[in-house]
């Protein structure tokens, strides 16, 4: 089983983030059908054993659309504007087509001051524990981005879902992606690197930034949380979220995209 748990628990614990534009249609609405199809594999999962914690972006994104804006606003007050709309749009979907499958979300909105305290780390941790242990409930956590502003800001999912990883002790945490994975270019072209056991600068010099007008970071803050997750011991796998049955391939060990194992065991 490719999900091994090394920590000791008898169910291994994913993380898994989804990026926005896997959660979302060209013209930036959310992607039900393609949605549907995540929690379709999420379920999966918990039915055979596993423990999730999803980190899901995509309110901005959401929100944009709702707010009539193509291109990603400047304004920061604009953007808290997008995600105050877009995440509750975004949970109300999450909690419709899970709570189909007898399972029910939980929301839990983080900035890094949450992280950065001692006290409010912990209890964040607590939390995801007590749901965790109730079996049905799927924490969802994503950046409070309607507070965040520079100085406190994760600023991207990336590195605040290795940070989740490494505070929920996860076995692995899992980026779905647009793309399939790293690329040999920093377009975001060219062969997939299958293994990456070492963040040399030729690794470095492939990660490029994001193309998208909705998304964050590109392949540069992944390769950040791949470094952050792996000081925690934890490996960390970038693949194609769209691709059929990801996460069920990913479980069964066969290797997908790209798997960052870079030393450090717990
Ligand atoms: N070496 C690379 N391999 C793959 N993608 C890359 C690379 N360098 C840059 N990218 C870019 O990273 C982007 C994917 O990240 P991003 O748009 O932030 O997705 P997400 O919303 O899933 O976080 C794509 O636009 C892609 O062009
Ligand atoms: N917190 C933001 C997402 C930020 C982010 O990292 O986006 P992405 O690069 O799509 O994972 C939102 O919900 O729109």
């Amino acid at each position: 089983m490719g999900g091994e748990e090394r920590s000791g628990r008898s169910h291994p614990r994913w993380v898994v983030k989804l990026g926005t534009g896997i959660l979302s249609t060209a013209d930036g609405e959310l992607d039900l059908p393609q949605i549907r199809r995540l929690v379709e594999q999420i379920a999966w999962l918990k039915r055979a054993g596993w423990e999730i914690v999803l980190v899901s972006s995509g309110a901005i994104g959401s929100g944009m659309g709702l707010l009539g804006h193509r291109r990603r606003p400047a304004a920061i007050e604009e953007l808290q504007a997008c995600a105050a709309v877009g995440q509750p749009q975004l949970m109300r979907l999450y909690e419709e087509l899970f709570s189909e499958r007898g399972l029910h979300v939980a929301q839990l909105l983080l900035t890094y001051l949450d992280l950065d305290s001692r006290t409010l780390y912990e209890n964040a941790q607590k939390t995801i524990e007590h749901l965790l242990v109730r079996g049905i409930f799927i924490p969802i956590i994503n950046e409070n981005d309607v507070v965040s502003y520079e100085e406190i800001k994760f600023g991207d999912n990336d590195r605040l879902s290795a940070h989740v990883a490494s505070m929920v002790k996860a076995d692995k945490l899992i980026i779905l992606s647009n793309v399939p994975g790293l690329q040999e270019r920093n377009d975001g072209s060219g062969k997939i690197i299958p293994l990456v056991e070492e963040i040399t600068e030729e690794i470095e010099a492939m990660a490029g930034k994001t193309r998208s007008e909705r998304s964050v970071g590109g392949m540069v803050t992944k390769i950040e949380a791949a470094r952050i997750a792996g000081s925690a011991g934890i490996p960390m796998q970038i693949a194609d979220g769209r691709a059929k049955e990801i996460l069920q391939r990913i479980a069964s060990g066969e290797s997908v995209g790209t798997l960052f194992s870079l030393g450090k065991k717990r």
